[in-house]
C-alpha cells in the first residue's frame, strides 16, 4: 500500500538524445527507438529529443536499451540525458506508475559489453547537505569500480555500457533524499569514440 501511495507521486523522467556520428543517423536513431519495448513508460519523440517517464527502473531500462541499440551500430554514438524526479507538477502519465517492476529490455546481450565513457552530474535540488549527497555517490561509483576521476562540473565513469548505466541508476536512486525531494542528474555517455581516452 505504501508503495502505491509513494509510487503515484514519484514519477521519474528522462529527456535524452542519441547522436550517432554517421550519415545513416536517421536509420540508427529510429531503429534504436523502435527496437526497444516502451510499453511500460510514457514516451514522446520530437526532432530534438525523446522523453520517457514512469517508474524509475523502467526509465533506466528503456534509456539504457535505446543507447545500447544505437551504439551496437558500431559507429561513434553519444547519449545525452537529463533524469529528473520530484519535479513539481510532473503528474500526467501517473497511470504508468501502476506497471509491475519486471524489466522489458534487460536482455541487451552483447551490447551491454560495449566500452563506454561517461561524465555525469547530480543536482540534489533544495537539499542543504547536497555536497555530502554528491560525495556519497562518488564513493559508491568508486566502490563499484566505474569512477574514473573528477572534471569540472562532472564525475567520470568508465566501463561496460551495462556497468556505467548501473552506476548512474544507483547514484540517482540513492541521491533521492525523501519522498518530497527533487533531484536532477545529467549524463553524457560515449561509445566507440575514435579519440584516445583522456584519463
Ligand atoms: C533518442 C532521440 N530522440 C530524438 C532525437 C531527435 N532526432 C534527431 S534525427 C532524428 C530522426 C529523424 O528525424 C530524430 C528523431 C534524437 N537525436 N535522439
Amino acid at each position: 500500500m505504501s508503495e502505491l501511495v509513494c509510487g503515484t507521486s514519484r514519477i521519474v523522467g528522462c529527456r535524452f538524445s542519441v547522436f550517432p556520428m554517421t550519415d545513416r543517423f536517421v536509420e540508427v536513431i529510429m531503429g534504436a527507438l523502435h527496437s526497444v519495448d516502451t510499453t511500460k513508460v510514457w514516451v514522446q519523440t520530437d526532432d530534438v529529443s525523446t522523453c520517457v517517464r514512469g517508474r524509475m527502473e523502467h526509465v533506466f531500462d528503456v534509456t539504457r536499451a535505446i543507447f545500447a541499440h544505437a551504439a551496437a551500430s558500431g559507429v561513434h554514438t553519444v547519449f545525452q540525458g537529463t533524469y529528473s524526479i520530484g519535479c513539481p507538477g510532473d503528474t500526467d502519465a501517473d497511470v504508468y506508475m501502476d506497471e509491475d517492476p519486471t524489466l522489458l529490455n534487460c536482455d541487451i546481450g552483447k551490447h551491454a559489453d560495449i566500452e563506454t565513457a561517461c561524465q555525469f552530474a547530480l543536482y540534489p535540488l533544495g537539499t542543504d547537505n547536497y555536497m555530502e549527497v554528491i560525495y556519497n555517490e562518488v564513493h559508491r561509483a568508486k566502490a563499484a569500480g566505474t569512477f574514473n576521476g573528477s572534471v569540472h562540473y562532472a564525475s567520470r565513469l568508465d566501463g561496460a555500457l551495462s556497468q556505467v548505466f548501473e552506476s548512474l541508476e544507483n547514484a540517482f536512486q540513492h541521491a533521492i533524499q525523501s519522498d518530497h525531494s527533487h533531484l536532477v542528474m545529467t549524463a553524457v555517455v560515449s561509445a566507440h569514440s575514435p579519440s584516445a581516452k583522456s584519463k
